[in-house]
């Protein structure tokens, strides 16, 4: 298992004629150092599929129960469609997004995804290279296989104003939680992402089948080393609890003065209970279809949590985003930016640091295109008119 040879060379992105502004997107800077990658996000993952271990493979495809939400993530974003306007856009379109936590030249972040090691030797290095070079965030998981300081020097030496955000779980033990979050602060990570939606661990068939509950030797959850209450040298598990609360996320934020986004919200109300507390934004999520299995697709709840927000907070959506046409679709529906969690695992088992890269440009060339398509300048001009219910062609705002 290691990155093997560079990914087939398939055609490039976009391919075809060189119409005005050709290939080249916003004219920002190109991605990443190392090999060029080709091959598309399907390709990408057939190669992740060849070169993995069919068991890590599977822990990275997989979801809770009868992977209904897994498919009806990437589904959903096929039952919408765009509604282009004409005659107003410009030469160069300018995709950044200004968040709590840093810029991203592209609404498009890394979101955090467990045990990198899994799929490439470089783990969780590679990846932040890889998003520092594109400009863009790493959520870094506290289920890391590299720590966190290292994450973030790895990214700092590809940019020294590279952001990079630090996920974790309130751990039950409150003192395990403010040494996460001092670490964190030590490495440099300019936001924490608190995700809520594990009050306890989906339970994944494909892992059961292949009993696949421990990584392999060699590998760790490197955050959770030395922590209190833990053997010296040793790591303590990554404790999910059901009694973790809105009091626990008070706690929190009053460890730190980082911007605290809240992650794996769904329900309307808790997003407002977020603003509430404090958060500087929420994530829409239903964990890529790993926790329960009987929740809406993340692209479906989007538009009552932006609704119940109001513009008070930013508001990110993950899951099933597979194209730039997903991110220009999570835009109109008022998502400041998007996240992707396994075309990045693809992209890493791949083709290491270089498949990232490619995952990343892929989707910021896509989504340029389709901004353009739909005269659009920048990501404000995707606004909520713009969607409408595939097959109908008419929006109820429309007008
Ligand atoms: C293998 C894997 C591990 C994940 N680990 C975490 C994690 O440790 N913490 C977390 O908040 N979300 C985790 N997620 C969820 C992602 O952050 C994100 O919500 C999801 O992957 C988005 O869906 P997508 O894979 O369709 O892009 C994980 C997802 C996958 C696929
Ligand atoms: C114990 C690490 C949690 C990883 C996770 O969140 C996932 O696999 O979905």
């Amino acid at each position: 298992m290691s990155g093997g040879p560079a990914v087939n060379g398939g055609p490039t992105a976009g391919g075809g004629l060189s119409t005005n502004g050709g290939l080249s997107t916003n004219g920002g800077p190109g991605v990443s150092g190392g090999p060029t990658v080709h091959g598309d996000l399907a390709e990408l993952r057939e190669r992740a599929r060849a070169v993995l271990d069919p068991a890590h493979y599977d822990y990275y495809a997989g979801g809770v129960g009868d992977e209904v939400v897994l498919g009806e993530n990437e589904a959903a974003f096929r039952r919408l469609a765009l509604l282009p306007r004409v005659l107003r856009g410009r030469a160069t379109r300018d995709l950044a997004v200004d968040l709590p936590g840093g810029r991203l030249a592209l609404p498009v972040l890394v979101a955090p995804t467990a045990f990198h090691r899994l799929a490439h030797p470089d783990g969780e290095l590679a990846t932040a290279r890889a998003a520092a070079a594109a400009g863009t965030v790493l959520v870094s998981g506290v289920a890391s296989t590299v720590a966190i300081a290292e994450v973030v020097a790895a990214a700092r030496e590809v940019d020294a104003g590279a952001a990079v955000w630090f996920q974790l779980y309130p751990h039950p033990e409150h003192d395990v939680t403010a040494c996460l979050v001092r670490r964190a602060e030590r490495a440099g990570c300019t936001a924490l992402v608190v995700t809520a939606d594990s009050p306890v661990f989906g339970r994944h068939r494909r892992d059961a089948e292949h009993g696949f509950h421990d990584l392999p030797e060699g590998l760790a959850a490197e955050n959770m080393r030395d922590l209190p209450g833990g053997p010296p040298g040793g790591t303590r598990d990554i404790a999910m609890s059901p009694a973790v609360s809105w009091a626990d996320l008070d706690r929190l934020r009053a460890l730190t003065s980082l911007p605290v986004w809240l992650k794996g919200v769904l329900h309307p109300r808790d997003a407002v209970l977020a603003v509430e507390h404090g958060a500087a934004g929420v994530v829409v999520s239903n964990h890529g279809g790993r926790q329960c299995d009987l929740v809406p697709a993340a692209v479906d709840a989007l538009p009552a949590v932006v609704e119940a927000v109001a513009g008070r907070v930013p508001v990110l959506l993950d899951g099933g985003v597979r194209g730039g046409g997903d991110v220009a679709v999570a835009l109109a529906l008022g998502a400041a930016a998007v996240g992707v969690g396994r075309p990045v695992l693809w992209g890493l088992a791949a083709a290491g640091e270089a498949g990232v890269a490619r995952v990343l440009d892929l989707l910021r060339d896509e989504f340029d295109h389709v901004l353009a398509l739909c005269g659009g300048r920048d990501p404000a001009d995707l606004t909520r008119d713009l969607v409408v219910p595939r097959g109908t062609g008419v929006s109820a705002r429309c007008g």
